[in-house]
């Protein structure tokens, strides 16, 4: 669950029955006095769902009883840690312009998103008609017409519907999990399957062929074509296997800014993925750190900080990077680092020393996005050696982000007697 849920605190059935009159006939007690509801009972799931979204949103939704049932806490955990991964990659917060693939019946992402943040927008996409008409009857009775837009799109190998020069924040989704019947059966019996969904959820929403890797990988796929029109794609994952190869293929294309998350929910685990053509990397939101690409680098250098920190100065100052120093303390440096050239490559340092004998400027590389590292010096327990790790921030290109540790690797390694082949740190 997320932190900031307001669920974190389970709601009370009681009081909610005696809140809402229309929830009272679906709640029962055990012999101990505690009240329940029969998840299997689309209707009792129903208005829950209705009773939650007025009680903690004043959002007022409808929809069909053999349409899929969302569970609020779960759809809440999603629009929150989104708004963790603005709130962390971007500078301007506001108008945020979401994009919700495939609203359903409820329209649950739109009406939660705006409900929770005063100036987000939202475009949503439906493939049914009827839940197309039911989102776009849900949007109207919250009179937010001018906030959030339904369309219906009629191709569902079509991903993105999105207005030609227009920009957007973030894509969500929550994809058909299933490729068939027998595997929303097996995942009922793993309990991979929301209880609120065993009764409701009509197949469209449920099934798509190939499953949610082939749904997710069409996203991907259209991403490549429009890359910097949304700022992060991001799609909700049900099953676990599914990772691995989303993962993999975002590799092979070669998205290298991507992160996963995920979130428990009474027995029912979720998994979101995001990724971006943008630079910049979230750092502080909460992520599965099994599933990060590779951003940092560590090594053990055998001179005491003072000396590293001195070296590490001297070798910035000679590629004429701009840093500056967060922290710094006798067990632990921290230098924040950022450069929109390329002074390291080979061809340039070769460049730059001719250029120094014929005193002529220095013409170095360009980079498309800047550069952004963190350098991070630690006392070892023993005091007479230092760990040194570098943290990837921003950038767009890996090979230029492990070019220039190589570099600074040999460089400082050089500084503090470790010569190549050398045994240290092995
Ligand atoms: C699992 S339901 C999610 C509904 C709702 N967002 C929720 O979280 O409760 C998936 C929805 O995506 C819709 N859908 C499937 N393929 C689509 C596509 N290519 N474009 C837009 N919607 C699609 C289905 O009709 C279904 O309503």
């Amino acid at each position: 669950m997320h932190p900031r849920s307001v669920y974190n605190i389970e709601p009370d059935f009681t009081t909610l029955a005696k809140d809402y009159a229309s929830f009272k006939p679906f709640v029962k007690q055990t012999e101990q006095g505690r009240s329940y509801i029969d998840f299997k009972d689309a209707e009792a799931n129903r208005e829950l769902c209705k009773c939650l979204l007025k009680r903690d949103f004043k959002v007022d939704v409808d929809f069909p009883l053999d349409t899929l049932c969302p569970a609020v806490p779960n759809r809440l955990n999603y629009i929150l840690w989104l708004e963790d991964l603005i709130q962390d990659t971007l500078s301007n917060l506001k108008n945020c312009q979401g994009i919700d693939i495939g609203v359903g019946a409820s329209c649950i992402y739109p009406l939660l998103g705006c409900a929770t943040n005063p100036t987000w927008r939202f475009l949503g996409t439906e493939i049914n008609q009827r839940s197309t008409d039911f989102a776009n009857k849900n949007v109207q009775r919250n009179h937010l017409e001018d906030r959030i837009t339904i369309i219906h799109n009629p191709d569902p190998s079509k991903i993105f519907l999105l207005e030609q020069d227009k920009q957007y924040t973030f894509s969500m989704c929550n994809p058909p999990f299933y490729s068939s019947q027998e595997e929303i059966d097996q995942g009922l019996h793993n309990k991979e399957v929301e209880p609120s969904a065993i009764c409701t959820g009509s197949n469209n929403e449920m099934i798509t062929k190939g499953g949610e890797f082939e749904f997710i990988k069409l996203m991907v796929m259209e991403s490549l074509q429009i890359q910097r029109q949304v700022h992060w794609y991001t799609s909700m994952i049900g099953l676990k296997r599914t990772i691995r190869p989303l993962i993999r293929l975002l590799n092979d294309q070669g998205i290298v800014n991507y992160i996963v998350t995920d979130f428990i929910q009474g027995k029912t685990v979720r998994w979101i993925i995001a990724w971006s053509f943008h630079p910049k990397r979230p750092t502080n939101v909460h992520a599965i750190e099994a599933w990060r690409p590779v951003y940092q680098f560590e090594i053990k250098l055998p001179k005491e900080i003072s000396f590293v920190l001195d070296s590490t100065r001297k070798i910035l100052q000679d590629l004429e990077i701009d840093y500056s120093i967060e922290e710094d303390d006798a067990q632990e440096t921290i230098l924040s680092c950022n450069t929109s050239r390329n002074t390291w490559s080979r061809a340039t340092r070769r460049q730059k020393k001719r250029q120094k004998l014929q005193k002529t400027e220095s013409i170095t590389t360009t980079i498309e996005d800047p550069f952004l590292f963190r350098l991070e010096l630690s006392c070892s327990r023993s005091k007479s050696s230092t760990w040194y790790q570098i943290v990837w921030l921003s950038g767009a290109n890996k090979l230029l982000f492990e070019g220039f540790w190589s570099h600074l690797k040999k460089r400082i390694e050089e500084r503090c007697g470790i010569l190549r082949g050398s045994s240290f740190n092995k």
